[in-house]
């Protein structure tokens, strides 16, 4: 008899998807037994991604076909908006499975700041704040227990990280916090979009969303829950022709009596023990080439030449820590599993 979990994976025919596989084969606790797409259903996996061809995968099939009471967890990889309805659907009528989701449906407590950046009335309001934002480091009470677990965006994923710490212990000024972001492509998805075209990304570094991108929100809500103060966050994201990686430049302002040392000693205290997310030693700089293909996150600080000011950078993968590593690690928490099953994968270099 099988001991492995059954899981559905929802967008399969998507990057998170995808990378949720490459991963999630390789989980000895995890078994797909469901896959979905919507252009894609009815076409083998290996049609639409010859390079997960051969692992004996499910075929693609309509997310409405599924009989959810068949699972222990579903993953969900589907665009904003339509997560929501299907997640509702689920929870309200099925007494399992436990949902992960890697869009933003349920990652904003409030209804109507959802509404704001979205665009679009929320279906399940009390279930958005019913969920566990599934930031691993700093959530796991509430992911082992939530029957949605919401994870972060990329960049949030990113940048919380190094500042969540930061904020709690008053080192720096949450209300003076402004990050600089840059990410590859995939982190757009799959679908056509002319500013991905490998002729336009290509050769090219651009800002997008200025002063007005939807993560904004995630980052108001979990600095301000971690400053014990509402505070509003700059935020500037960048497109790089690369095809996955990120990096978030912080730059910050000191708390009174406190210098970058003390910005160091507060992260490296905060993720001793966590095997995800690793302080560089003193003087290296964070690239993406650090962390390709794995779930690390690695962050460093540096003093500002500004007096009062520190630089923390910290840099992940986008499709892994920032997005289907990150769901896979929340699934161990949720399940009872060692958090790094399946996880364990070195930085892809060169
Ligand atoms: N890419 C990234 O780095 C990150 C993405 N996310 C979030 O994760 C989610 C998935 O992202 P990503 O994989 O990049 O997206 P993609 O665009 O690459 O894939 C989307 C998937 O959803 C399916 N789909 C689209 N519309 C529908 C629909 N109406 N009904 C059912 N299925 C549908 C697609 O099927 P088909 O191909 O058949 O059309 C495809 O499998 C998004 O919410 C995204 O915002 C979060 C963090 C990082
Ligand atoms: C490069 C790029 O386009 N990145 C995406 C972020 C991906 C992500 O985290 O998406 P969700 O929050 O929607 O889940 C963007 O800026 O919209």
């Amino acid at each position: 008899m099988s001991t492995k979990l059954k899981a559905a994976l929802l967008g399969a025919s998507g990057y998170t998807g995808a990378d949720l596989l490459r991963l999630g084969v390789l989980h000895p606790q995890l078994e797909f037994t469901a896959l979905t797409a919507n252009t894609h259903a009815g076409k083998p996996l290996g049609a639409v991604f010859p390079h997960l061809d051969g692992l004996g995968l499910p075929q693609l099939q309509q997310t409405d076909d599924m009989n959810w009471d068949e699972f222990d967890v579903v993953f969900c990889g589907l665009p904003h908006a339509t997560s929501q309805a299907i997640i509702a659907e689920i929870v309200e009528n099925h007494d399992r499975p436990r949902i992960i989701d890697m869009s933003a449906d349920y990652r904003l407590r409030d209804p109507d700041s959802y509404q704001k950046w979205y665009g679009n009335k929320h279906i399940a309001p009390h279930l958005q704040q019913k969920a566990a934002y599934g930031l691993s480091e700093h959530y796991r009470d509430e992911i082992k227990e939530a029957r949605i677990i919401a994870c972060p965006g990329c960049y949030p994923t990113a940048a919380l990280l190094a500042l969540i710490p930061l904020a709690k212990a008053k080192v720096v000024d949450a209300a003076d916090i402004v990050i600089d972001a840059k990410s590859g492509v995939s982190g757009a998805g799959r679908g056509l979009k002319q500013n991905t075209l490998f002729a336009e990304a290509g050769e090219s570094l651009s800002p997008y969303a200025v002063a007005s991108h939807r993560h904004s929100a995630e980052l108001d809500q979990e600095i301000s829950l971690a400053a014990g103060q509402d505070v509003v966050v700059g935020f500037t994201p960048h497109l790089i022709p690369m095809s996955r990686g990120e990096l978030v430049t912080c730059h910050l302002k000191l708390a009174e009596g406190h210098t970058a040392t003390d910005v160091r000693e507060r992260l490296k205290a905060s993720y001793d023990n966590e095997p995800f997310v690793q302080i560089l030693e003193d003087g290296v700089f964070p690239s993406t080439n650090m962390v390709r293909g794995s779930n690390l996150c690695k962050i460093n600080v540096f003093e500002d030449r500004i007096p009062g000011r520190v630089i923390v950078i910290a840099t992940l993968d986008n499709l892994v820590k920032g997005s289907a590593g990150q769901a896979i690690q929340n699934f161990n928490i949720a399940f009872g599993l060692e958090e790094t099953t399946g996880l364990q994968q070195v930085a892809l270099f060169p």
